[in-house]
Formats: structure tokens, sequence, C-alpha cells
């Protein structure tokens, strides 16, 4: 999975892709021989083992089974099978933990009496079918599974980069525990319900938006037919890469615009109004149009959430001769290339921790 998301020239530039410059295609095609040998030693154990599953045919049983098969013209062959039983045991795995989670989220359902959460009215919308439409278990868990593929680590970078500008520039994290104080206090940790009282928090996110997107060059298109987009001629079956980093950082468009600065987003301000949310093209960091981040209201909940929790819980200092690295790593999300280490104090009353 961390080989898929590598940054591999030479798929986008094709014709220097049989170079392999960063060795990132011969490292893939040893993974996947691995991976085939292991699976092929798994379809000889289960063979031997035929006999001990007489008339209680399993999954593999019956792929085998459909090899044999050819009404509809098409069967599966040995290389077929292998690459489906790779991609199954890694979505069993991911299925299973989201299993246990729904029947522990059952379990402590007395807890939230009165206080649905996300799960819950999911889960309540299971049984209403006014328009015809439900969603299954199965619907339910593939839900989950995106949230958790398409929406852990494009939140998560963000937070550390932003808490690495706050640190590089301490007013700021000042000015931001301030706002947290003023609006919760410190006896209580903050809720969801707060976000939408301190714009100072939501500027600072819409700056580490702006700055490190976590998808820079969001997600590839691909042209399905020919067409023109501001006078550019976009030739069918093209694959095209939108700059979000540049277009975040470009100069006609922003004031001092290497500079982590959350003021810019506040009332009075030029970029006041500017929303990430895909309609005002200088800030797309969740893309734009019809294939738009379909999480981009939990993404941005998630960014403020996190980042003003630990922002008002904690103080954050660097240890001693610490210097924060801010190279970056490339993949489809851009973390950090060092980790930042930081040291944390706790600045609540004690039970409000609990
Ligand atoms: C800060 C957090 C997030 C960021 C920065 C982010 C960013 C993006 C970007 C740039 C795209 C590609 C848009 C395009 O093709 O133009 C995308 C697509 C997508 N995102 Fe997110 N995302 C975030 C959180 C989430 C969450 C929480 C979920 C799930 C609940 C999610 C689910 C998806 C899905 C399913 C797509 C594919 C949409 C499609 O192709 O129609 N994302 N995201």
């Amino acid at each position: 999975m961390t080989g898929g998301g590598l940054f591999n020239i030479g798929d986008f530039v094709p014709s220097i892709a049989w170079m392999d410059l960063q060795g990132i295609q011969a490292k893939m095609k040893s993974v996947h021989e691995r991976l085939d040998e292991m699976i092929k030693r798994l379809l000889d154990e289960h063979v031997a083992s035929a006999a001990e599953r007489e008339g209680r045919p399993d999954f593999i049983d019956l792929v085998m089974a459909s090899k044999l098969r050819d009404d509809d013209g098409e069967t599966l062959s040995d290389v077929n099978i292998r690459a489906l039983i790779s991609m199954k045991s890694v979505h069993e795995r991911l299925d299973e933990m989201i299993k246990r989670l729904l029947d522990e989220h059952a379990a402590s359902a007395a807890e939230r009496e009165g206080r649905p959460d996300f799960i819950d009215l999911v889960m309540a919308s299971k049984l209403r079918d006014d328009d015809g439409e439900t969603l299954n278990d199965v619907n339910i868990r593939a839900l989950i599974s995106d949230m958790f593929t398409a929406g852990s680590d494009t939140s998560s970078v963000i937070v550390e980069w932003a808490l690495c500008e706050m640190l590089k520039n301490p007013n700021i994290l000042k000015k931001l525990q301030s706002e947290l104080d003023v609006v919760i206090g410190r006896e209580r940790m903050l809720e969801e319900s707060d976000i939408m009282n301190l714009p100072y928090l939501q500027a600072v996110c819409k700056e580490a938006l702006r700055l490190h997107p976590s998808t820079p060059l969001s997600l590839p298109h691909f042209s399905a037919k020919s067409c023109e987009v501001n006078e550019y001629h976009i030739p069918a079956n093209t694959r095209l890469l939108i700059n979000v980093w540049a277009i975040g950082r470009d100069p006609d468009v922003w004031v001092r615009p290497l500079e982590f600065y959350p003021e810019r987003f506040l009332v009075g301000e030029k970029a006041a109004n500017i929303e990430p949310h895909g309609t005002d093209f200088e800030l797309i960091p969740f893309g734009a149009g019809r294939r738009v981040c379909v999480g981009k209201q939990a993404g941005m909940i998630f960014v403020q959430y996190f980042l003003g929790v630990l922002v008002h819980a904690f103080d954050w200092q660097l240890p001693e001769g610490e210097k924060i690295d801010m190279k970056e790593t490339p993949g489809v999300v851009v973390p950090k290339a060092v980790p930042l280490k930081a040291m944390v104090s706790p600045r609540l009353i004690p039970c409000a921790y609990v």
C-alpha cells in the first residue's frame, strides 16, 4: 500500500518510465512476486486439505470452481485468483476490525442515550426507506472503511503541519490558546459544537490547508473525452494533475504567500471570504467540482477538532536544542520527512482530562 502511493516520475513522464529512475517499479515487482509466491503456497496447502472440507466449500473452493465455468465466456485465470486473494485478505482484516468496532458501539448505546453519534444516525437510516433506498450492513461497513482510509492520514498530516508552523511562530500558538481559553475556559475539553465560535482556530486550519494541502497534486483525473479548459486543449485519454500546492502559494493571489499568517482569513482581510470547500478556486485542498472530496465537511471537523483539543489541552515546547525540519516527503499524502518531536504539559484542570 505504501509503495502504491509513492510519487513515481515515470507515471507522469511516460517517455522515461522505462528507466525506472527511482527503482519503484523494480521494488513493486519484487513485492508482488513475494506475495504471489506466498499465495501460491497457500493455494497448494488448500488443495492438499480439500478432503477436510468435503461438502462445505469455502471461498477459495468456489473461486476455483468458477475457473472451470465459462457460460459467459469469461473465466478466472490462476493469476486473477491470486490477485483476488491478496486484496481480499487486506479488506477482510479491515472489515473484521470494523465489525468489532460496531459491536462495541452497539454495546455502549445506553451511554449515548439522547446524544446519538454519527454511527447511531447511520444505523437509524438503515431502517428508513422513504426514498426507497436503504443502507445495508455491508454499505455501512464500507462507509466506515472509507472514513479510515480516506480520512485518517489526510487529516493527521494537516494537524502536524499546523503544530509545526505554530511552534515556529509561538505568537500564533499563544493567540490561539487565548481564544480557546476565552470561549471554553480551562475546566472542560473542547467539544465539536465550540468550533463555530472559534474563528481563529478556523483561520489557522485554513492557513495550514493552504500551505500544506494533504494531497498537493489532488488525486489524478483522466479525460474520457477531449475538451477545452481556459483556452487549453486537453486531448482525450490524458491524465490530469492539479497543482493545489502551487495554487495555494501563488503570489498573484495571496499576499506574503509563503508566510504562515492565519489572520489573512479573518473578517476585514482580503481572504476573509475564501472557503476551502471547492467553490473558491484559490483554495482547493479537497478538490472541486463533480469529484470533490465527499468527506470535506468531516475532514474540516476532524482537523479543527483534533488541533483545537491538542492546543487547548496542552502547552507545547520543543525539546532542548531541537529544530523543526519542514522538509516534505513525497506520496499521495505529503507528510513531514522528519516527524515532529515536541513536549507537552497539561494546561486544563486535572478532572477535565477524565
Ligand atoms: C482533511 C481531510 C481530507 C482531505 C484534505 C481530503 C482530500 C481529498 C481530495 C483532494 C480528493 C480528490 C478530489 C478530486 O478528485 O478532485 C478527495 C476525494 C475523496 N475523499 Fe477526501 N479528503 C479528506 C477527508 C476525507 C474523509 C474524512 C473522507 C470520508 C469520510 C473522505 C473521502 C473521500 C472520497 C470517497 C473521495 C473520492 C471522491 C470521488 O472521487 O468522487 N475524504 N479527498
